[in-house]
């Protein structure tokens, strides 16, 4: 389970966004996140992966904290793909450089083989974005933070891209938080979801949109 335990966290100079907050998110289990602008939904999202660092309180799988280096077991995933890309680097370079996706795995993102010679500027964000979480998907990965990751695709190309990351997380029983303005979006896809405001977490429930 990843479990965040009573964490605390504010950037320097400005009110803590959430203090003693605590969320779990089980192996195999899709969890919604929603809630305002400036809430601080990103920031739960890279401190769930470890990006960012509690204040107090802290972060475990299976009641152990973080590993401090090595692969990152929970992924976090931006919105903005060309922000977390090396814009020198060969699409086949950023692909393969944490591990080797089969082909088949390509096919289902629907990465076509002629990307791979390409710079991340020559694609699309929507097609250097399915790049991106296929990259994330490395074997030793168990949970995903998915951050808006659709919210610039069209229609099918969103469904095309949450039906391989399903596959996906399915086969290696992946516990996903899933970010999202959309809250249609979210109960499509998750079992439940939880709304950040003012640095606390409700549970929602399918009838009630806050
Ligand atoms: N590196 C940073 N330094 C200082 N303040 C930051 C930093 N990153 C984010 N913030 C601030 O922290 C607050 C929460 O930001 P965050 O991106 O987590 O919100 P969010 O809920 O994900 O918003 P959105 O829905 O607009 O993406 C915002 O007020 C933002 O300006």
């Amino acid at each position: 389970m990843l479990d965040a335990r009573k964490i605390s966290f504010g950037f320097r100079s400005q009110t803590p966004l959430f203090s003693q907050l605590s969320l779990q998110l089980e192996r195999g289990e899709w969890l919604g996140l929603s809630g305002d602008s400036g809430m601080g939904k990103s920031t739960l999202g890279k401190l769930l992966a470890g990006l960012l660092q509690p204040q107090q309180g802290e972060i475990c799988i299976d009641s152990k904290p973080l590993p401090s280096q090595g692969l990152r077991p929970v992924q976090w995933l931006p919105q903005s793909p060309e922000l977390a890309v090396n814009p020198r680097w060969r699409v086949k370079k950023l692909l393969c450089e944490a591990w080797h996706p089969s082909e088949s795995l390509m096919q289902d993102f629907g990465i076509q083989p002629d990307w791979l010679s390409r710079l991340p500027s020559a694609l699309s964000g929507g097609e250097l974005q399915r790049v991106c979480v296929l990259r994330a998907l490395a074997p030793g990965v168990r949970y995903l933070i998915a951050d808006e990751i659709s919210t610039m695709l069209d229609p099918i190309t969103q469904l095309e891209l949450w039906r391989a990351v399903r596959k996906v997380a399915d086969q290696h029983h992946l516990g996903v938080l899933v970010i999202s303005h959309d809250t249609a979006l979210l109960e499509r896809l998750c079992t439940q979801r939880l709304h950040l405001a003012q640095g606390t977490l409700a549970m929602v429930t399918t009838l009630e949109t806050p």
